[in-house]
């Protein structure tokens, strides 16, 4: 199936008008992304949104029922024909590590050369073992290693085959907060070194925005946006958007110009034109970055909530009963429940959706 196509395109990977589910059911709808050669996309949304069942259309596991899937211009998808998972050079590494218990590190990473023999294929366990810094317990068995260990083992094991793409099944969900952090940095570092694209499936924002050059925002099965980070941040494409990603809410506003909206937190000016007429009721987006303190400023909300985080505080502040939004301040300045607070907005853009 692949080796006659005709290359169409530079993308490394092409999903155009997916769709697929189990049985009669469709758990996606005619998705569409593509991703550039050795950069790492992500697929991130709440639980049950389809995450895993596109991941498993991309391994081949689940045949599609509409639309294709094309890597390095060779389509591998199609309905009614499905290339094999293992004729895909496709990798994966899931949630739960998958490692085989009774190996030791090094013979589970060569399972992923398991055509290959001898020492060259000692050496080229060792140099994985290596790039994911667990040269020293080669021959320890995975129930000697640590979760972020194992899963290390995991990532050079789907490595060792030199796959084209890696398909990253929330690999950090079992570790905890800081490992989590850390690990998924080190796997981007390391996929970047070796130019190895992925497809990283997560529903945790920040280690999507940590770790992925692209992010698609899924809500039930339907790409929402596919984008950079910053820009999922700073430019949502939609109401769902704007809340998934990030914190913040939104206060009424009214439409006084193409970038111009009267509020109760004063004239709000934006980067970008609306079309809605003069007079349009809209709510607009405010971040906790989008606050600051200004003890100049007249407008001066009371604080309703106030959750203490360290080096900073995020306070819940009430303008009125339509108007109510978040701010996140350094902890030093610390305010009562109650107090009214001098603030003014600060934003260089203005995100605004017509009230329905
Ligand atoms: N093997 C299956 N048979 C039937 N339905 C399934 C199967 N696997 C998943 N589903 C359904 O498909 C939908 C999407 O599931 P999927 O596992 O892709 O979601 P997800 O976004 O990965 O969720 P989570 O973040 O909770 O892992 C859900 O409604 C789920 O119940």
């Amino acid at each position: 199936m692949t080796d006659n196509a005709t290359p169409k395109t530079d993308w490394l990977l092409e999903v155009n008008n997916l769709s697929c589910g189990y049985g009669d059911g469709s758990v996606v709808k005619d998705i569409s992304f593509a991703l550039s050669h050795g950069d790492i996309g992500c697929l991130l949304g709440p639980s049950g949104c389809g995450k895993s069942t596109i991941l498993r259309a991309l391994a081949g596991f689940l045949p599609i029922y509409g639309g294709e899937i094309c890597l390095q211009s060779h389509t591998i998808s199609l309905p009614g024909r499905t290339l094999a998972p293992e004729k895909r050079k496709i990798g994966m590494v899931f949630q739960d590590y998958a490692l085989f218990p009774h190996m030791t590190v090094a013979d589970n990473v060569g399972f992923g050369l398991r055509n290959e023999r001898g020492p060259d294929k000692r050496t080229k366990v060792m140099e994985l073992l290596k790039l994911v810094h667990l040269q020293d317990l080669a021959d320890s068995y995975p129930h000697e290693l640590s979760g972020g260990q194992q899963q290390r083992v995991a990532l050079a094991r789907a490595l060792a085959p030199e796959p084209t793409l890696i398909l990253l099944d929330e690999p950090f969900s079992n570790l905890d907060a800081d490992l989590r952090r850390r690990l998924s940095l080190d796997v981007r570092d390391i996929l970047k070194t070796l130019g190895i694209s992925a497809i990283l499936v997560t529903h945790d924002q920040q280690e999507a925005f940590a770790m992925c050059d692209q992010v698609a925002v899924l809500r039930d099965g339907e790409i929402q946006q596919w984008d950079v980070p910053f820009n999922l941040y700073h430019e949502p494409a939609n109401r769902f958007v704007a809340s998934f990603v990030g914190q913040g809410g939104f206060i009424p506003g009214t439409v006084l110009g193409p970038d111009t909206i009267q509020s109760e937190l004063g004239v709000i000016r934006g980067n970008r034109a609306y079309k809605w007429q003069n007079g349009t009721l809209v709510d607009v987006l405010i971040r906790p970055d989008d606050i600051v303190y200004d003890p100049e400023s007249g407008l001066k909300p009371r604080v309703v909530e106030k959750t203490f985080a360290g080096t900073s505080t995020l306070y819940r502040f009430r303008m009125s009963e339509e108007t109510e939004f978040e701010t996140l301040f350094r902890s030093h300045l610390d305010f009562h429940l109650g107090e009214a607070v001098p603030i003014r907005v600060e934003a260089d853009h203005l995100i605004a959706f017509e009230r329905t």
